[in-house]
């Protein structure tokens, strides 16, 4: 595959709820794609679908209509435990609420993904450690969630959700919790990490996303627009 080989390529992808009032179109007709080592900006007004995009691309939610590929291989098409597969091996998911196991150190945390694939015990909190290195945290393993700050907890959940390798972390208001120093810190790290050839997309009211993002695209009542950030 060339570089420009698109790591997610979304087409007519749609998904709508039933609700008292009727049926919700959160999301409608929604295309584009993105290349490995892109910071990708979804923004738009509460309600506008930006959580229910990123379920989709996780495959947490079916779609009703359209088609998502990652890396070529179609989510679509996946069944549950391939599924699953995917989120442990190729796509990453971060949100606004980390959920750390408190009983558990920084370290075993981010060491868990890794145990649900298999991997030896050692050889498991070796990566987790070189993942914990990779956003800053070298200093903090044996730690205990509890004593973070909240932008260390949310670095503790990207190198979580990066520890098996994935290419693709999705961020759903990954800085909702956070200050504006601390919530830039953050938008810096997903710039380096997009530097190390991560696709990063991130749904975010944070008006800063746009600053550090290669692509900004527009959600409005499940629609998408699409434009050039900078
Ligand atoms: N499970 C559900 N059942 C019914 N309606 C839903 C469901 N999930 C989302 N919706 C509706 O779909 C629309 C889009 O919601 P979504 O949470 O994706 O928006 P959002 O842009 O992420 O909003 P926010 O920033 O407030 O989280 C909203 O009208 C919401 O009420």
């Amino acid at each position: 595959m060339g570089a420009d080989h698109a790591l997610l390529d979304v087409q007519g992808l749609s998904r709508a709820f039933d609700s008292p009032a009727g049926t919700v179109r959160a999301v409608e007709d929604v295309s584009f794609t993105a290349r490995a080592g892109q910071l990708v900006c979804v923004h738009g007004a509460s309600g506008s679908g930006k959580s229910t995009l990123v379920n989709l691309l996780s495959g947490l939610l079916v779609p009703d209509a359209g088609q998502i590929l990652v890396d070529s291989v179609s989510i679509g098409g996946a069944t549950d435990a391939e599924r699953s597969r995917l989120r442990l091996d190729t796509i990453g998911v971060v949100f606004q609420d980390v959920r750390l196991i408190e009983e558990f150190t920084v370290l075993e945390n981010v060491a868990l993904p890794l145990e649900a694939k298999r991997v030896r015990h050692g050889e498991a909190f070796r990566r987790a450690a070189s993942a914990l290195d990779g956003v800053g945290l070298s200093g903090v393993l044996d730690r205990f969630p509890g004593t973070l700050s909240g932008g260390q907890c949310q670095r503790v959940g990207i190198a979580r959700a990066l520890v098996g390798g994935q290419r693709l972390l999705l961020a759903d208001e990954p800085t909702g919790a956070l200050d504006p120093t601390t919530s830039r810190e953050v938008f810096e790290l997903f710039r380096a990490l997009c530097g190390d050839g991560v696709l990063v997309v991130v749904c975010s009211h944070d008006p800063q996303a746009l600053e550090f993002a290669d692509v900004a695209m527009e959600m409005s009542g499940g629609r998408l627009r699409i434009g050039v950030a900078g």
